[in-house]
Parts: structure tokens; sequence; C-alpha cells
């Protein structure tokens, strides 16, 4: 289980997250603008300290008596834009990331086929669509060897066509590997794709869980958005 119960300000922004969801799958951490989905991914990585418990399977990576530092924790996280090192090549930066991973195991050529990347591999990063920067930044991610994939609105600066490209490589990679993701984003298409179970978060507090989200106060949300719960519901195995 992936068990998380955290609390805090960060400046004037008061964050109240408590959940509880199976270590596998894509878990979509769903909300509006400003209700701290952000921020509640940043305290589960350690990057932002915040009181509570943080617990990934078997390991504990905040509780009353400890933290671990984000450096220790075997996170991979994707953000918006991809941060990939300019001056080489994409396949100097899947090196790069498999080089510093602690001598664990990875398979190489799978992940670079998964992901579409042999064509690209001499390529150099700054000659890459939105979209190849977004795939490889993943596979670089990946190289590391994370327990956890902690995912923050990767595919929101990217056109339509780039986005359904990637969102069934993710859940697959998800499915196949057994390699949980958290994934933050405020697009109904994305949960509805990828959730296998949705938290559904405002004002800092998550609102809805997949246990109760057939009690959920729908007011306000469009068609897309109350599909996007439903199937995610249904794939949670939640019987309506
Ligand atoms: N370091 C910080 N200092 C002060 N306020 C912050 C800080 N980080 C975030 N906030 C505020 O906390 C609130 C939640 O921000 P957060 O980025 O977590 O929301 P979000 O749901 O991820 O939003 P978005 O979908 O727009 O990225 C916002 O009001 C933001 O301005």
């Amino acid at each position: 289980m992936i068990e998380v119960s955290l609390k805090g300000m960060t400046g004037s922004f008061g964050l109240d997250a408590s959940f509880s969801v199976p270590a596998q799958g894509v878990t979509a951490i769903w909300g509006p603008s400003g209700s701290g989905k952000t921020t509640l991914l940043r305290a589960i990585a350690g990057l932002t300290r915040l009181e509570g418990h943080v617990k990934i399977g078997t390991d504990i990576w905040q509780d009353g008596q400890g933290f671990v530092p984000v450096h220790k924790r075997r996170i991979g996280y994707v953000f918006q834009e991809a941060s990939l090192l300019p001056h080489i090549s994409v396949r100097g930066n899947l090196d790069f990331a498999l080089k510093r991973n602690g001598g664990h195991t990875i398979d190489f050529d799978g992940l670079v086929d998964r992901l579409k990347l042999p064509p690209l591999l001499s390529r150099s990063v700054h000659k890459l669509s939105g979209g190849e920067r977004q795939r490889v930044a993943l596979a670089r991610t990946l190289m590391s060897a994370p327990e956890i994939l902690l995912m923050d609105e990767p595919l929101s600066s990217l056109d339509g066509e780039a986005r359904a490209e990637i969102v069934p490589m993710i859940a697959s990679l998800s499915r196949d590997t057994g390699l949980p993701v958290l994934y933050v984003s405020h697009d109904a298409y994305e949960v509805e794709r990828l959730a296998d179970r949705v938290l559904r978060m405002s004002k800092g507090r998550i609102i809805e869980t997949p246990d109760t989200v057939f009690n959920a106060n729908l007011d306000g949300l469009c068609e897309a958005q109350v599909r996007a719960l439903a199937e995610a519901a249904l794939k949670a195995g939640i019987k309506v």
C-alpha cells in the first residue's frame, strides 16, 4: 500500500491530505488549479517537509520519528517541462541516469523500445519535439530504477496528438512493470484513460477517494469529468 498523511502550511496555503491506495497501477490526484496537487506530490517526495507519515510498501519515508532525505528515496519525478541535459544526445541523457542508479539492473533496450525511442537515440535533445522530450524524460527517470513514479502534469504542455501517443505508454508501463504511479492532473481526458483510481482534491484536502466516489458531490463537474470518475471507480473494482 501507499499510505500518506501530511499536514502543514506552505506559505499561506494549508495542506491536510490523507489517503491509502494500493502500491500498483496509476493513482490520479485530480483537482482544480490551486487545490494543492503539486504541494502534496512535493511533500510525498520529501521536497517540502510537512508533518505526518509517508509509507511506500514496506519503506517508511517519513513518520513521527524519522525523515528520509529526498536523495535517498527511490523516486522517479516527471514534471510538466522535461529538464534534459542540453548538450548531449538522447542516449547520453539515458546513459547518464543509468550509470547513477546505484547498480540496479535495467532493461535498457526494453525501455527504449517501449517508449519508441530507438530512432531518437543519436539525436541532440534540443532538436526534439515536446512529446519526444517527455518520452526521453520518462525513460531517463526509469533508468534510475525508481520504486514509484511521481508525475506532475507531465502532458499539459503537449498537443492532443502527442498526448494521445504517450497516455497508453504510461498506462501499459505501470501495468506491465508493476511500478506504481501517482499522477497529478486537472485533465479529465488523461484521468479517464490512465487512472486505475482517483483521489480528488480541493482546497488542500482529499475530498474523494476511490471508496467514496459514488457518494461524490458531482455538482459543477462537466460530463467528461463525471465519466472520468466513474471509469476510474469501475477500474478500481468499486461496485455501483
Ligand atoms: N512555496 C510556496 N509558498 C507559498 N505558497 C505556495 C507555495 N507553493 C504553492 N503555494 C500555493 O499553494 C496553493 C496550491 O498550489 P499547488 O501548486 O500545490 O496547486 P495545484 O493544485 O498543483 O495547482 P496547478 O494545477 O495550478 O498546478 C496555491 O495557492 C499556491 O499559490
